[in-house]
C-alpha cells in the first residue's frame, strides 16, 4: 500500500470510467490521468490503487450526570478507519416524473452545461451553469495556505472523487406520456432559446409507463395519466416491472449504477397499519396482496431497494413506512428523504438558526404563497397540502428544543403554513413570511421577508446534489480501527438511511431513533466534514486560533 508520498494520480482523484464520450477526462478533470487537486500529506492517509484509506480520530464530548446532579463532561475519542472507492463509475439516475417541471428542467439543464450552451436572453447572453448546486456551485475550506495565512478554499466537487453531473445518463418514468421536449413546453420554465437548443435531443426522451394509484394524487392529476401500466393499486407485478426497467435501464447504457429519485407529484400520507406496512415481511405481503394503502412511490421504494438502487424521495410523503426502511437496512441498500429543500424552507431554517441563536425568542412563523405550477395544482387538494405542510412546518423543531433558554417544555412559536394555487403566476412561486419575536425588555422584532422562487429553477439542481452525493456514500465504507485485525472483513457501509442528504431536504429522513438535525448551517457542515475525515482531515471548526494566538 503506497503511503502518502508516491501517490497513484488516477486514484488520488477518482480516476476511473468516462461516460461522456470523453477522452477519459471528466469535465472537471477529475479524470485517469488527472493531476490530482489536492494530496493529503498525513501518515493517517495512504493512496492506493483505486482506494484511499484514512485513520481518523472523531472526538465528540460525553454529558453524564453526578451523584449530586452536577453535570460531567468528558471529551470522548473513536479511531475509525475510513477505505473509499475512488472510481468514479457510470452513473445512471432513473427520475419518478421525469415529465414534471423539475424533471424536465434538470434535464435541459444537464443538456446545456454537457454541451456548453449559450442562449441569448433580454439581458444579454447567458451561459449554462449549475448554479443553486451545493456540490457544484459551491466551496469549501480546505486548510490555510502556509505562507499567507489566508483561507484555502476548494470547489466542493473537489473534496472528493465524485460524478460530474455532466456525465450523467437520465431516464425515468411519469404517468403522462409527453417527451421531454413537450413537458419542457408544458412546465414554462425555460427560455425559448435555450429550449430550442435542446429540443432535439430531449425530443427522443420518453418516460417509461408508470403506475396511478388515482387515490394518492390530487384528482386533478388525471387528466396527464394517459402512460400507465395496467393496474390502479399496490401488486407484485409493478414491483417486478419496475425492477426489470432499472435494469433494463442499466443494461442498455452499458451502467455501473443506477440511482431511482422520487420528483413525481406530492402524495397524501399513508396510515401506518400494523400487520401492513409496519415491518419489511409485512409490506411486502401487502404488495403482493394488493393493499390499497400501499403507495406508489412505496412501490418504487421497494422495487429500487431489492434492485440495490439508491432511493431518495424529493416530495414530502411518507414514502419510506417502517417497512420500507426495515426492507432497506435488511437489503443493505440505501434510502433518502424527504421533500427537496429549495426555497422558502431553506431560508426559513437558516433564519430561525440565526435568530433562536442570538437569543432572540421567536414565537410566530407565518409563512404563505402561492404558485401556479402542477405541483401547486396538485397541492391544491388538501391531503397533498397536508404532506407538505408537515415537511414545512417541522423544520424548526431541533432548534427551538435546543434552546431551553427561551423555550420552556413543549413551548415553542405559532407556525402556519398556507399554500394557495395560482396558475397566472406559473412556475414563479410568490413566498411572503413574516417572523415575529420577543427582543430585549418586552421589545419585538417583525422581519417580513417577499421571496419570489422560480420553483424548478431552485429544486432541480438539488436533484444533482442528492444523486451525487448518494452515489458518493455508496463508495465509502469504513470500521472501528480496534477491529484492523479483522482485514477488509471489518469494513461496513454508512447506515442505509443518509442522514448525511438533509442539507437538500426538509424533512430529513434519518435512522431510527436518532435525533433530526434541521439548521441548515450544521448539515452543511455534518457533509462537508464527514467528507473531510474521509480523507483523515479534521473538522473546519472556524476558531482560527493561528489569528488569535500569537
Ligand atoms: N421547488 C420545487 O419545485 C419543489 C420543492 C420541493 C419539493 N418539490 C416536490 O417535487 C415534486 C415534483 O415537483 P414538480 O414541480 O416537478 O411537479 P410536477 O407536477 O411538475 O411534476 C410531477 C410529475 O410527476 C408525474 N407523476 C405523478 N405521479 C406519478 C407516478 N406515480 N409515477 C410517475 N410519474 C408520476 C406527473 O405526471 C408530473 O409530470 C413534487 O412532489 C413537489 O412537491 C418541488
Ligand atoms: O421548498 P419550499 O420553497 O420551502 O417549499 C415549496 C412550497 O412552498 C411550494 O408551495 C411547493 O410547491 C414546492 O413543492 C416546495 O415544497
Amino acid at each position: 500500500m503506497a503511503p502518502h508520498a508516491e501517490i497513484d494520480a488516477a486514484s488520488a482523484n477518482g480516476g476511473g470510467h468516462h461516460t461522456n464520450g470523453t477522452n477519459g477526462t471528466h469535465a472537471n478533470g477529475n479524470g485517469v490521468g488527472a493531476r490530482p487537486k489536492f494530496i493529503v500529506n498525513s501518515p493517517n492517509v495512504v493512496y492506493a490503487d483505486g482506494e484511499i484509506r484514512s485513520t481518523y480520530t472523531y472526538r465528540t464530548t460525553q454529558v453524564t450526570e453526578g451523584e449530586d446532579g452536577t453535570r460531567i463532561v468528558t471529551p470522548k475519542e473513536t479511531v475509525y478507519d475510513f477505505k473509499l472507492d475512488t472510481k468514479i463509475p457510470k452513473l445512471g439516475v432513473m427520475l419518478v416524473g421525469w415529465g414534471g417541471n423539475n424533471g424536465s428542467t434538470i434535464t435541459a439543464g444537464i443538456i446545456a452545461n454537457r454541451r456548453g450552451l449559450v442562449w441569448q436572453t433580454r439581458n444579454g447572453p447567458q451561459k449554462a451553469n449549475y448554479y443553486g448546486s451545493v456540490v457544484m456551485g459551491s466551496t469549501l475550506k480546505l486548510g490555510t495556505d502556509a505562507k499567507t495565512n489566508q483561507d484555502v478554499n476548494i470547489p466542493f466537487h473537489d473534496i472528493l472523487p465524485m460524478v460530474h453531473p455532466n456525465d450523467l445518463v437520465i431516464g425515468g418514468w411519469d404517468i403522462s406520456g409527453l417527451n421531454l421536449a413537450e413537458a419542457m413546453d408544458r412546465a414554462k420554465v425555460l427560455e425559448p432559446t435555450l429550449k430550442d437548443q435542446v429540443r432535439k435531443e430531449m425530443e427522443a426522451m420518453v418516460p417509461l409507463p408508470s403506475i396511478y394509484y388515482p387515490d394518492f394524487i390530487a384528482a386533478n392529476q388525471e387528466d396527464r395519466a394517459d402512460n400507465l401500466i395496467p393496474g390502479s393499486k399496490a401488486c407484485w407485478e409493478h414491483v417486478e416491472q419496475i425492477r426489470k426497467d432499472i435494469r433494463e435501464f442499466k443494461a442498455a447504457n452499458n451502467l455501473d449504477k443506477v440511482i431511482v429519485q422520487w420528483t413525481a407529484n406530492t402524495e397524501r400520507f399513508a396510515d401506518i397499519i400494523p400487520g401492513v406496512n409496519d415491518t419489511a415481511d409485512n409490506l411486502l405481503n401487502a404488495i403482493k396482496n394488493g393493499h390499497e394503502e400501499v403507495s406508489p412511490s412505496t412501490v418504487f421504494a421497494v422495487a429500487s431497494i431489492l434492485e440495490g438502487a439508491p432511493f431518495i424521495n424529493g416530495s414530502p410523503q411518507n414514502t419510506f413506512v417502517p417497512g420500507a426502511i426495515e426492507l432497506a437496512e435488511r437489503e443493505g441498500a440505501f434510502i433518502g428523504g424527504d421533500d427537496f429543500k429549495s426555497g422558502q424552507t431553506k431560508m426559513k431554517s437558516a433564519l430561525v438558526d440565526f435568530l433562536i441563536n442570538a437569543g432572540i425568542k421567536l414565537t410566530a412563523i407565518s409563512s404563505y404563497n402561492h404558485l401556479g405550477n402542477n405541483d401547486g395544482k396538485n397541492l391544491s387538494s388538501q391531503k397533498q397540502f397536508r404532506s407538505k405542510e408537515i415537511s414545512k412546518s417541522n423544520v424548526v423543531d431541533d432548534m427551538v428544543a435546543a434552546n431551553t433558554v427561551l423555550y420552556g417544555p413543549d413551548e415553542h412559536p405559532d407556525h402556519i403554513v398556507v399554500i394557495k394555487y395560482v396558475p397566472a403566476v406559473g412556475d414563479s412561486k410568490r413566498a411572503l413570511d413574516e417572523y415575529f419575536g420577543e427582543i430585549f425588555l418586552g421589545g419585538h422584532q417583525t422581519i417580513s421577508i417577499a421571496n419570489v422562487c422560480e420553483d424548478s429553477l431552485l429544486a432541480s439542481p438539488l436533484i444533482i446534489d442528492l444523486v451525487v452525493i448518494a452515489e458518493l456514500m455508496t463508495r465509502i465504507q469504513w470500521r472501528l480501527h480496534s477491529t484492523e485485525a479483522q482485514g477488509a472483513k471489518g469494513y461496513k457501509s454508512f447506515h442505509s438511511v443518509l442522514s448525511v442528504l438533509s442539507y437538500m431536504l426538509k424533512a430529513p429522513l434519518t435512522p431510527p431513533g436518532t435525533p433530526v438535525v434541521n439548521a441548515l448551517a450544521k448539515q452543511r457542515a455534518a457533509l462537508a466534514n464527514i467528507f473531510r475525515a474521509c480523507i483523515g482531515l479534521e473538522p473546519e471548526s472556524d476558531m482560527t486560533l493561528e489569528h488569535k494566538l500569537f
